[in-house]
């Protein structure tokens, strides 16, 4: 098989001083599709956090698409962050700007500079988003599914490895967030994206089978079955 794109030995992760996870073993392979999941305050998203390099790894070992976390500092955060795409609930666009601007924002703090390249870009992740025609709206013209479509086209756009998603669907009503769902599946399957997704909703976990693990108790559980939860 081929190098996982996450893999995570013996860490231990904190928030701040306080011992969040202990012992977490965890590999991830290119294209697979990882629900996180555990009661509230349990770890799930200080696990990503840490993945995505916003807490530091302080003991144990974690390569994160190739990059090692104990070795990160504020100059290779960003290089890691770049490899990475990183979608949350409460979407995060910029309210000022509408869609193409909030997509070259990123694109721009991200190195690109070719103006004919950034709108080929927005133009592509838009189309694989469903999202064609939306360039020009605003965020506050958009309903709920569709910000988040635009957060998952945002990840998209310096073609990720990997997708870490924090309760994508959380904020969202069943019919949407089986949308979004859809939208996640295939991407993990045809771009080759592996993806892990944060979430309570267990509803989505049964309509959407795959791995899923679990924060319990200080620990990380593999393979877990979500009657668990
Ligand atoms: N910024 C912070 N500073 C200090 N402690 C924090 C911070 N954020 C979270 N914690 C603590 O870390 C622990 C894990 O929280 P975390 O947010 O990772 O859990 P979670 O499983 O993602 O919860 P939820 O499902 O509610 O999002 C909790 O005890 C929480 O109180």
């Amino acid at each position: 098989m081929s190098e996982p794109i996450i893999d995570i030995k013996n860490a231990k992760i904190f928030q701040g001083e306080n011992l969040v996870l202990q012992e977490v073993d965890l590999q991830v392979h290119k294209g697979e599709f990882v629900y996180l999941v555990g009661k509230t305050g349990t770890g799930k998203s200080s696990l990503l956090k840490t993945l995505y390099g916003e807490l530091p790894l302080k003991e144990g070992q974690a390569t994160v698409a190739g990059y090692n976390l104990r070795d990160l500092t504020w100059k290779t955060v960003p290089y890691l962050r770049r490899t990475l795409g990183v979608v949350f609930q409460d979407f995060q666009l910029l309210t000022d700007r509408n869609v193409n601007d909030n997509l070259k924002f990123v694109l721009k703090a991200t190195g690109w500079k070719d103006e004919k390249l950034m709108s080929e870009k927005i133009a592509d992740v838009l189309e694989k988003v469903g999202l064609k025609s939306k360039g020009f709206k605003y965020p506050f013209e958009l309903s709920g599914g569709e910000q988040q479509r635009i957060d998952i086209a945002r990840a998209l756009l310096n073609s990720p490895k990997l997708i870490l998603a924090d309760e994508p669907t959380g904020n969202l009503d069943p019919e949407t967030s089986d949308e979004i769902m859809n939208l996640l599946f295939h991407i993990s399957r045809d771009f080759g994206a592996a993806i892990v997704m944060a979430t309570h909703d267990y509803m989505v976990i049964r309509k959407f089978p795959a791995r899923v693990v679990r924060t319990e108790a200080g620990k990380v559980l593999d393979n877990a079955s979500i009657s668990m939860f």
